[in-house]
């Protein structure tokens, strides 16, 4: 039998059976490109939503407040600190990142997937808090020079802010085994299509199927 192609395209994320959501974790040294992976990902795919981070650090021409993150004051970070707002906090090149706990709780009981931004601490805490909701992928630039290329041609960094990232890209890749997948980004298309690859097969995992006691009961009984 031939499917039509509407039918076999028809919103492959709906799930047939209630599920719980996924934490779907990118991490890579600055510049491998995370942040235009994660977009495509959020554009192509409707079940999947951005956790938005908050950041001391300044905004960048492009970005929008609290699309791409909530942009704070250094106070107002350390209060929420106090009051226990993030899931995980880290500092990244001298600058304060934290993943806001409110509203992912309730989503993953509801089924939405989550797609973090968040460095290796982020990914180290949040695989150890939260366990097999984490999935967690580490993109890999295909070379030291093109990594630099990429940070120098993006345009938003002066030279020594891209020295300071070209610095910490070392250690952050030196983390690589601390997560679930590694892709290397040479290729984005192939890339993308790798990444979606483990998103939908994480989400087919028996262990996120809340439905299925009920629905295999069904069938057999
Ligand atoms: N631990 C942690 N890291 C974060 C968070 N948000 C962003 N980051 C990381 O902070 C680093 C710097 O991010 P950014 O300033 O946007 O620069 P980018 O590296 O060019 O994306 C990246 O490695 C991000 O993954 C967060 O909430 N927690
Ligand atoms: N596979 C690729 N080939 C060439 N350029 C890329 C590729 N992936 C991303 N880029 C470019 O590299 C730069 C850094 O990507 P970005 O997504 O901002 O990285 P990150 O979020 O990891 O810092 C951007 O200008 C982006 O357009």
């Amino acid at each position: 039998m031939q499917l039509a192609p509407t039918a076999m395209m028809a919103n492959p994320s709906k799930p047939f059976l209630p599920r719980r959501g996924l934490m779907f974790i990118l991490s890579s040294p600055s510049g491998a490109g995370k942040t235009t992976i994660a977009r495509r990902l959020l554009a192509e795919d409707a079940n999947l939503r951005m956790s938005v981070s908050v950041t001391t650090r300044p905004m960048r021409d492009g970005e929008v407040e609290s699309r791409d993150y909530y942009f704070t004051a250094q106070d107002d970070f350390r209060a929420m600190v106090d009051d226990d707002a993030f899931m995980e906090w880290a500092q990244v090149f001298g600058n304060f990142y934290g993943t806001p706990r409110a509203s992912i709780k309730a989503g993953l009981e509801r089924g939405d997937d989550f797609l973090f931004d968040v460095d290796w601490q982020g990914a180290q805490q949040l695989s150890q808090r939260a366990g097999a909701d984490v999935v967690s992928v580490f993109l890999l630039p295909p070379s030291i020079e093109e990594l630099e290329r990429r940070l120098r041609d993006r345009g938003t960094d002066d030279p020594d802010v891209i020295a300071g990232r070209m610095a910490r890209a070392r250690d952050e890749i030196s983390h690589w085994d601390g997560y679930d997948y590694v892709v290397v980004n040479d290729d984005l298309g192939t890339c993308f299509e790798r990444v979606c690859t483990i998103l939908h097969a994480e989400r087919l995992r028996r262990i996120r199927g809340t439905g299925l006691v009920d629905f295999t009961r069904k069938l057999i009984s």
